[in-house]
């Protein structure tokens, strides 16, 4: 009797050690699985078409925002532009001799030789700059601004100069949205988007940047590819007599014949949606595609652009996903990125096995 207990004893321990080992073993599995769909994407784009607001947009969504060393930074830089584009736009209005005031020209040449003597953004230099961007030849200038080189945002850091120079001011996630800052370099930032873990890769787009592109092609699962739609009236900033979304449509034709993205998965994301909605109205799509034949309208204006890159790609690229996206709007964004992952990235994972 004993001894028949005793091996009941031990059957018993035996299926709890085996039970207990399935449990470690799908545990195991599960987190391989976990970490096996891991998804590498690449932004790409000319300069100034969205990516790193993008890349600012995964912080804020999935990071709960900024860390307090970038925020220095962007204050920094938001000053810094605060001057620089002050000057811009006070020369533009000499060179292109719009009619400034003759009070406003004094300012200007008072400013231009303060910043050259001290480059710091002091209360003195802030009233002359806001005493400059009263006069409205100054505001004529930045609806104008295709005709030199002027960030899209300026003005909204322009009208906020009085809260910039308070001194316990922070920026906040639009100024940060807002703030220009060139990328060289390459960064990237790693966050759960549902059950699959994202890596995106972050580059610089101007012509000097794109070499560096090719250290960051391996592993890359997917490619997303901005475009900002509305700089169709506008110039290079590396080549004043190139139009950028010529430039773009060049660049995006050389990457879907490249053959190592040729068996890629792409998202081109067409930005700026904003920015496009206000200028199509006033500006037609001719000057950019003689081809266009749609007006004013910005759905037609929108059809077309789609259409023309994806015409570009017909042959080559794999699969072509695309969204008209505003990266400056947070909810936007969200949205966009939601739409990627239920479409797209099931797409991929589908194809290397792992769903
Ligand atoms: N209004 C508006 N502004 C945008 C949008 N997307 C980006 N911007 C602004 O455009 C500017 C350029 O954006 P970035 O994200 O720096 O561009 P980038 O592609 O990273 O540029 P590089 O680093 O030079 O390659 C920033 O001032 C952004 O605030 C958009 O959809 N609408
Ligand atoms: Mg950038």
């Amino acid at each position: 009797m004993g001894f028949g207990n005793s091996k009941k004893k031990k059957k018993q321990s035996l299926q709890k050690e085996q039970k207990k080992n399935k449990k470690i073993q799908n545990q195991i599995e599960i987190e391989t699985k976990e970490q096996e769909k891991e998804l590498k994407i690449l932004l790409l784009g000319t300069g100034e078409s969205g990516k790193s607001t993008f890349i600012k947009q995964m912080m804020i969504i999935h990071k709960g925002g900024f860390p307090n060393s970038d925020l220095v930074e962007y204050k920094k830089t938001i000053k810094t532009n605060l001057i620089l584009h002050t000057k811009i736009l006070f020369e533009a209005c000499i060179n292109f001799n719009w009619e400034i005031k003759s009070q406003t020209k004094e300012l200007g040449k008072e400013f231009l030789s303060l910043v050259e003597q001290s480059p710091e953004l002091t209360k003195k230099t802030a009233n002359l700059i806001k005493d400059i961007w009263e006069d409205p030849i100054l505001k004529k200038a930045y609806e104008k601004r295709n005709k030199f080189q002027l960030p899209d945002t300026a003005n909204y850091f322009l009208d906020k100069i009085d809260t910039i120079m308070e001194n316990d001011y922070q920026p906040n996630d639009t100024d940060i949205l807002f703030c220009r800052i060139p990328t060289t370099g390459v960064s990237q930032v790693t966050f759960d988007q549902g059950d699959t873990s994202w890596t995106v890769i972050d580059v610089g787009g101007q012509r000097s940047e794109r070499r560096k592109w090719i250290h960051q092609f391996e592993d890359v699962q997917l490619l997303i590819y901005i475009v900002a739609l509305s700089e169709y009236n506008q110039k290079l900033f590396e080549d004043l007599d190139v139009n950028r979304l010529r430039e773009s449509f060049g660049l995006f034709s050389k990457i879907s014949n490249n053959d190592f993205f040729e068996h890629k998965n792409c998202v081109v994301f067409f930005n700026k949606v904003d920015l496009f909605e206000e200028k199509i109205k006033k500006e037609d799509l001719k000057q950019c595609f003689p081809d266009y034949k749609g007006g004013f309208d910005f759905e037609a204006g929108k059809k077309f652009i789609k259409r023309k890159f994806l015409d570009e790609a017909e042959n080559s690229t794999r699969n072509i996903f695309c969204h008209f996206t505003c990266a400056t709007d947070t909810k936007n964004v969200e949205r966009v990125i939601d739409a990627v992952n239920i479409t797209v990235i099931e797409h991929v994972l589908k194809e290397d096995g792992l769903l």
